[in-house]
């Protein structure tokens, strides 16, 4: 790069050297005219063979694309600016070759380094590989593709866009018509025309610009709207592991904010860039018109401002990236304390709690103070440019007035047209800048639309008659978070019957949950396969399986909303007689009606306004209602009263049903009809409680601390 660099530099040298050479040697023979049109092009031939012999041989003749591009532009720039002028230039014009102006000659070195050092630097992103830039380009045209559905109003849209600029454009050159017919002999007529040309375009400019922006914002939303349900339902599908290392606060902020910002820099980034191209070549060719001069000095500010903006964006990219990493970890710190205010409030753990916001929020003021400054640092600048090239100009313009050159109209409407064509350069490269930051977050969330679940496609088979019986035949499994070498289950074989009641007690870390995570399949195991009559659990269609084989934890998960939803979630077209019958079932029917609303009673959030007894009430309702044929009760009644403790378990073993008990306490241990002890993800014994106690083996040794809580 610094060798690049160098080599550039010098080729820069040469050509400054040659410039000044021709100059010299014009001046000295007294031949202003240079050969005309012909000759600068000719100079231009002869210096791209000496300049391309020169990089040649400074870079042992492998001269990089960017050098050659770099010599191109140099040995191009004048003969294209001189051919431009003559186009430009009125047919009675006498042609006057800038040869006796060495500010000319020393335009085309710095025009040419200028526009390199954007080309290579600003606008291809330096250190990036071409791969990276292709990537940006396909991540973008992929969001474009999003947009399909809106063509129509798309197509409203960029036609307003274009005949608003198009408006737009004519405004100010009417303004500078209007101000020089002000002076001197007018027809009344004549004025009344050009101030009625002026008002229709000001008309088209308003009308255009708001259509413009309703139609964009149209399809933004529209497309909003498109990509959250996407994205919303892609989440959805996703494994549990998934949701195991991504926290929440982390998918909202991505569904809502990143969802938002990838439509918006699009949208809103595409219509900025198109309206700007639009407006700079229009005002441009008008600007041309006025006086060329002017409009080169106006050109300059384009190259400072863009290479400031590179480097300005490079660093808010990071500083947008920090605050929005903060934002989604305040969101998450603040959405944890609420959700959990019992437990912070039952272990005084406010104070900490507000220490551990306030430290956050603190981070991410620091991160913003920083935007802010160096935001302040780039608008001060970036003004300060603006102010020396405005000088500049006045100078230049001063004197083209008083050679005749330039009217004062002219001017006033050369000064009209200036600022919105500064905002506009300003604009393209803004714009182009929040595109290319945004492409981090782009990438994101198609990385998570892209992403496809680990686990296997659920089959089709949905029995009419299910026995129940599950047998776990050499299952091994390690959580994917977890490392390797600690398993969860290693080899574990156990066979669950139809009409029996099957305990898995064990000490904490034996497996037991992992056992029932991979029955109710929220993993996949690694090794070995979890047959329920017979075949694997995959082949069976998700949702009855999930309606044949339910689970009832100890806390269980209830959602707001009324008590009816809660046990009917996930149940199309349940009845509320059904609902009632469970309720009977389960011994439920009383509490419940004693409720205001019975089965409409708002239960408040995650049933926060039910007793611990209740909500277990409600989880084995919801399990009853979908009459399955595998229950799992994870403690799931050690809230409920003995008595109704007796009714629920008779319940749950009529109909020849199959029952996983994860025991804790002893009495729903001894009413198992099989017990299988584990420890260490493993199945150490098994057999009846009065089997295992006279192997005198783990499970007796260990029973004082296994059930010490109930005895
Ligand atoms: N989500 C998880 N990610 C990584 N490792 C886990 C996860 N859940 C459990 N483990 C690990 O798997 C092993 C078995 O845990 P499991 O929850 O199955 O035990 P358990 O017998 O149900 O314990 P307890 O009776 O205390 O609930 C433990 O070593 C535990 O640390």
């Amino acid at each position: 790069m610094r060798e690049e660099t160098a080599c550039g530099l010098i080729i820069l040298l040469l050509d400054a050297g040659l410039c000044l050479w021709l100059w010299v040697s014009l001046m000295l023979l007294e031949c202003p005219s240079c050969g005309g049109l012909g000759g600068v092009w000719a100079f231009g031939a002869c210096k791209w063979i000496i300049l391309s012999f020169f990089a040649s041989m400074l870079t042992n003749k492998k001269p990089t694309a960017v050098l050659r591009r770099f010599v191109v532009l140099l040995c191009l720039f004048s003969p294209v600016f001189e051919s431009g002028r003559i186009l430009m230039a009125p047919p009675s014009a006498p042609y006057i070759v800038p040869s006796s102006d060495l500010g000319m000659l020393l335009l085309g070195p710095v025009a040419s380094l200028l526009v390199c050092v954007i080309w290579e630097k600003g606008l291809c992103g330096d250190g990036k590989t071409g791969k990276e830039k292709v990537d940006t380009r396909q991540l973008l045209m992929r969001v474009l593709k999003y947009f399909r559905a809106d063509t129509l109003y798309l197509i409203a849209a960029f036609s307003s866009l274009i005949l608003g600029v198009y408006c737009d454009t004519y405004i100010p050159l009417y303004q500078g018509k209007v101000i020089d017919m002000l002076k001197g002999p007018v027809l009344l007529s004549s004025f009344g025309y050009t101030i009625g040309q002026l008002t229709l375009f000001s008309l088209g400019s308003a009308l255009f610009s708001g259509l413009r922006g309703g139609m964009f914002k149209i399809s933004l939303a529209r497309l909003n709207k498109r990509l959250q349900h996407l994205l919303f339902h892609t989440l959805l599908q996703q494994d549990v592991h998934f949701f195991d290392e991504n926290n929440p606060g982390r998918l909202s902020s991505r569904l809502y904010s990143d969802v938002d910002r990838m439509g918006r820099t699009v949208a809103l980034n595409a219509n900025a860039m198109v309206r700007s191209t639009v407006k700079t070549v229009l005002m441009l060719n008008v600007l041309v018109q006025l006086s060329w001069e002017l409009t080169v000095l106006t050109c300059i500010e384009m190259p400072l401002l863009a290479m400031m903006q590179k480097k300005y964006i490079t660093l808010s990219k990071e500083l947008k990236e920090q605050i929005q990493e903060c934002q989604a970890q305040n969101q998450d710190l603040a959405v944890q304390t609420f959700s959990k205010i019992q437990t912070v409030r039952s272990f005084k753990a406010e104070k900490d709690e507000l220490r551990r916001y306030n430290g956050a929020v603190e981070q991410m003021s620091a991160v913003k103070y920083r935007s802010r400054v160096y935001s302040s640092a780039f608008t001060l600048i970036r003004r300060l440019v603006s102010l020396g090239i405005k000088v500049l100009m006045l100078v230049q313009a001063r004197s083209l007035i008083s050679s005749g050159h330039l009217s004062i109209g002219g001017f006033v409407s050369f000064l009209l047209y200036q600022k919105p064509m500064s905002y506009n350069l300003k604009e393209i490269m803004y714009s182009y800048g929040e595109t290319v930051s945004t492409v981090g977050v782009i990438a994101k969330v198609f990385s998570y639309l892209d992403r496809t679940p680990k686990w296997k496609k659920a089959g089709d088979l949905a029995p009419e008659n299910l026995e129940g019986r599950v047998v776990f035949q050499n299952v091994s499994f390690t959580y994917p978070s977890a490392s390797q070498e600690k398993p969860a289950l290693k080899s574990v074989s156990l066979e669950l019957k139809p009409g029996k009641m099957t305990a898995l007690v064990g000490p904490s870390g034996s497996g037991k949950t992992s056992c029932v995570n991979l029955l109710k399949r929220l993993y996949e195991p690694e090794e070995g396969e979890i047959l329920l009559d017979g075949k694997p659990l995959h082949h069976y269609d998700h949702k009855y399986l999930h309606k044949k084989v339910t689970s009832v934890a100890q806390n269980p998960v209830l959602f707001s909303g009324s008590l009816k939803y809660n046990i009917e979630y996930g149940l199309e077209d349940c009845s509320l007689e059904r609902v009632k019958e469970a309720a009977k079932k389960a011994n439920a029917d009383k509490f419940i009606s004693d409720l205001g609303d019975e089965y409409d009673t708002d239960i408040g959030e995650c049933g926060g306004r039910l007793a611990g007894g209740e909500r277990q009430a409600i989880a084995i309702i919801r399990a009853l209602v979908r009459d399955p044929q595998v229950i799992i009760l994870d403690e799931a009644t050690s809230k409920l009263d003995v008595e109704v403790q007796h009714t629920v378990l008779q319940e749950v073993l009529s109909c020849g049903r199959t029952v996983l008990v994860v025991a804790h306490q002893l009495k729903t241990v001894e009413k198992a009809d099989h017990i299988i002890y584990m420890e260490k993800g493993e199945v150490v014994e098994e057999g009846t409680h009065e089997e295992l106690m006279a192997k005198r083996g783990r499970y007796h040794r260990l029973k004082e601390e296994l059930f010490s809580q109930d005895q």
